[in-house]
């Protein structure tokens, strides 16, 4: 069987700001049909990382491809345009507009860009139903008509999903889709993701501090630590390492240095 290219792919990624080094040569491959997430410690450099995959901020040195295409020169909109996706903030949206508006907005806006799934003759019709069924897929049509002002946090989060799948992107990246919700709402959003997850044409990258979501939907866990990539590989396995066990379990079984340079003494033991 054929072994299929990654989607996307940073090689030795790298941002400076001044004398920091926030990413630090990050070379990472992703799988169509995967969700890794992206752990580390607070300013280990998870949400740079993102923005130099989404184009919010450009590379040092380095580059990001999608699809073999070297995106790394190219902005936010061209990167969309490609196919990278990233939830919207609710700060961006027409808070007076419905539900339904906002999501008709952007489905619009991605046609007028020259994308080709809507022809011509009936392309309103088919808009339309493009945004309804973006609605379905986030469960939110029960409240397509109500102002965006009005939604109750969990559903603003649920539309902030819903406009990133409007765009139709290959890679769904979530910055701690969770924050900020209450316990009821945590579930809600895993299963929203969990169900985007099924289509294994979507490639999924999720920044999360939450070790039970991460445990519940990573395939694979990538850990940053000082803007480098200290681990990688299978959740079990990964959740063991000292760094994630310091940074999120509350152990300090060792000092950071001398546990990344365990992993590294593992990673060339492993080949
Ligand atoms: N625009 C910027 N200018 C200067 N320094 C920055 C900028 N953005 C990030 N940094 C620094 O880069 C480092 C990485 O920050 P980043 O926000 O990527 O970390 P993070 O892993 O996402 O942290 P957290 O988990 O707390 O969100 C930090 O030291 C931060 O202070």
């Amino acid at each position: 069987m054929a072994i299929e290219a990654p989607v996307l792919t940073t090689q030795d990624l790298t941002i400076r700001f001044g004398g920091h080094v926030a990413v630090d040569q990050v070379s990472c491959a992703f799988e169509r049909g995967t969700l890794t997430a992206i752990v580390g410690p607070n300013g280990a450099g998870k949400t740079t990382y993102f923005n130099l995959i989404s184009g919010q901020l450009r590379a040092y040195s380095g580059t990001v491809t999608l699809n073999g295409e070297d995106i790394t020169r190219l902005g936010v909109p061209e990167r969309c345009d490609r196919g990278i996706g990233r939830a919207f903030q609710l700060t961006n949206l027409f808070p007076t507009l419905s539900v339904r508006e906002n999501v008709r907005l952007v489905v619009q806006a991605k046609a007028r860009r020259g994308f080709d799934l809507f022809s011509r003759a009936d392309s309103h019709v088919e808009l339309i139903e493009r945004a309804e069924h973006v609605l379905a897929e986030v469960q939110l049509l029960d409240q397509a008509d109500q102002p965006v002002s009005a939604l109750p946090h969990g559903d603003q989060r649920k539309l902030e999903v819903a406009m990133m799948i409007a765009l139709a992107p290959q890679v769904l990246m979530f910055d701690e889709p969770t924050a900020g919700m209450s316990v009821d709402e945590v579930p809600v959003i895993l299963d929203l993701i969990r169900e985007l997850k099924n289509d294994r044409d979507r490639t999924i990258l999720l920044v999360e501090h939450k070790m039970d979501v991460i445990r519940s939907l990573a395939d694979r866990i990538i850990v940053l630590h000082n803007g480098q990539l200290v681990a990688d590989g299978d959740p079990a396995e990964v959740m063991k390492s000292p760094i994630v066990q310091e940074a999120y379990l509350g152990n300090a079984p060792e000092d950071a240095e001398e546990a990344r340079a365990k992993t590294a003494t593992e990673e060339v033991a492993r080949g």
